[in-house]
């Protein structure tokens, strides 16, 4: 099929390659000159395991392509709306322009559809309504466009497993039943791959595909924060988190994914999608629902206060002029994304409060720099380690997960490691003759 993805940003730019893997022929369209200009040229503009291959594959192939020409997307039998959806400043709402502006370039881009309507599926994460407004946006057109809701549940550091092998597919469909049935062909079609290997499809109207998406994310951030409350609970008590996490998960009601406390949540998805929620909610009438969500989103912020206390503590009080080296910087492993990062954060706390940082991050060390010329990036972790009073895991690359304790203790100032994300071995690290400290971890000889 013919299909052009609008946004290749984190979501696109992936959408688009794995769809050409797939077989599909595809056109990626972006207003960002230089991501264009590199994924045009098979290579990927971010960090993403397995991105690189399907990309270079696809542009080889001839299947893929890239441009900021709008008129390029004339053709295609699908156009997915892939563009971002950020928080608004200084509001909890999502910012809708870019979609808006999404929607007026299929408009005026788009062929016609003469035989069967062109479809249009959505897959950026919107607010509750928002399909409807387009779908009568688009009846307005004379284009016989019609559209689909078909959110996205990739997670970035999977993003290519996620894409070519989803949990599961939804469909939004329109009540129009005609329209319905034509959206629902053309997107079996171009999902043929993934419905015969027997991914689960569900099928539902606007609201409820719109709604599934951003009710997933609520619930993923509800469980982190949970595990987090009780990490709370750990340090009063003298409990471990993940011993607690451990046993509760092995009930198969509860499960024992998203259940790691540490820093909270982060990135470009889960804290906005779950403050656009909110106000949407709020638009709707029905805020009292989702209050839950504000104590969710309070417990995950108050985590990266949390861990900026402990470093205060560990370092003997006052974080001025200490020098605490902060290994891994971008909100999750396996990505260089910063967005609303719990580990940038928590870094631009430390250095606010006059710490002498030195950040390490195995993906988004050059990005950090350019964006943030005022902290200190040294290129290996040795340097960043070297007479530091602290050393702070705030993101789980593997490298670090698997750090050697013994192998730069005799580098330190003092062995202090805080472990933001729980993944080290207390004891290995205190036999190894450092002072260990997690989040909710108490020590246990057990
Ligand atoms: N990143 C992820 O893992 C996932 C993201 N989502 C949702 O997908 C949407 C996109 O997210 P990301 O890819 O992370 O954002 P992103 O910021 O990485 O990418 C968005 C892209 O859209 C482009 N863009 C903006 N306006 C445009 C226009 N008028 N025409 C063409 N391109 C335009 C931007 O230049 C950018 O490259 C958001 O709604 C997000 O919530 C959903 C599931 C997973
Ligand atoms: O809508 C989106 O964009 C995506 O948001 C999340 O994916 P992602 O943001 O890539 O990352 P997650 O793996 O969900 O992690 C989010 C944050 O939670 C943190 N986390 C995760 C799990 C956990 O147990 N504890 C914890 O603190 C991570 O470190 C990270 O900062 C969802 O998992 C995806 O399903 C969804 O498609």
């Amino acid at each position: 099929m013919r299909i052009s993805v609008i946004g290749c940003g984190y979501l696109g730019a992936v959408h688009a390659a794995c769809m050409a893997e797939l077989g599909h022929d595809v056109v990626g369209l972006d207003v960002d000159e230089d991501k264009i200009a590199k994924l045009a040229a098979g290579v990927a503009p971010f960090h993403e395991p397995g991105f690189d291959a399907v990309l270079k594959r696809g542009v080889e192939s001839g299947r893929l392509g890239f441009t900021t020409d709008p008129a390029a997307i004339a053709d295609a039998e699908i156009h997915f709306i892939a563009v971002g959806t950020p928080q608004l400043s200084g509001r909890l709402g999502a910012d809708m322009s870019y979609v808006a502006q999404a929607v007026r370039t299929i408009i005026e881009h788009a062929e016609p559809g003469t035989e069967r309507p062109v479809l249009v599926a959505g897959k950026s994460t919107v607010p509750v309504g928002t399909a409807q407004l387009i779908s009568d946006e688009f009846d307005g057109s004379g284009k016989n466009l019609v559209l689909a809701w078909n959110p996205e549940f990739l997670r970035e550091g999977y993003a290519v497993k996620d894409t070519l092998h989803p949990d599961r597919i939804v469909y939004g469909l329109p009540d129009d039943v005609a329209k319905g049935e034509a959206a629902r062909e053309v997107l079996n079609q171009c999902y043929a791959t993934m419905l015969e290997a027997e991914t689960p499809l569900v099928v539902a109207n606007y609201p409820t595909a719109e709604l599934v998406k951003v009710a997933a994310n609520s619930f993923l951030a509800t469980k982190i924060s949970f595990i987090n409350a009780m990490a709370d609970l750990c340090d009063a008590t003298g409990g471990d988190v993940t011993r607690l996490a451990e046993a509760i998960g092995y009930d198969d009601r509860i499960g024992p994914k998203f259940l790691q406390a540490g820093i909270g949540f982060g990135g470009g998805c889960l804290p906005k999608d779950i403050r656009a929620f909110m106000a949407r909610a709020g638009e709707l009438g029905v805020d009292e629902a989702l209050t839950f969500l504000r104590e969710v989103d309070t417990i995950n912020l108050r985590r990266r206060d949390h861990a900026v206390r402990l470093a205060e503590e560990v370092v003997g009080g006052s974080l001025s002029g200490k020098k605490i080296a902060v290994l891994g910087i971008t909100f999750k492993p396996d990505t260089d994304d910063l967005r609303d990062s719990p580990a940038l954060d928590i870094a631009s706390k430390l250095w606010a409060a006059g710490a002498d940082l030195a950040i390490v991050d195995p993906a988004a060390g050059d990005k950090l720099r350019e964006r943030r010329p005022d902290l200190r990036v040294p290129e290996t972790l040795e340097e960043a380690v070297t007479d530091a009073d602290a050393v702070m895991i705030l993101t789980q690359w593997r490298d670090f997960v698997d750090l050697d304790p013994t192998s730069i203790r005799d580098l330190v100032a003092a062995p202090n490691i805080i472990d933001g994300r729980n993944v080290l071995d207390p004891k290995r690290w205190s036999d190894a003759g450092w002072n260990y400290y997690g989040m909710g971890r108490g020590v246990s000889i057990w």
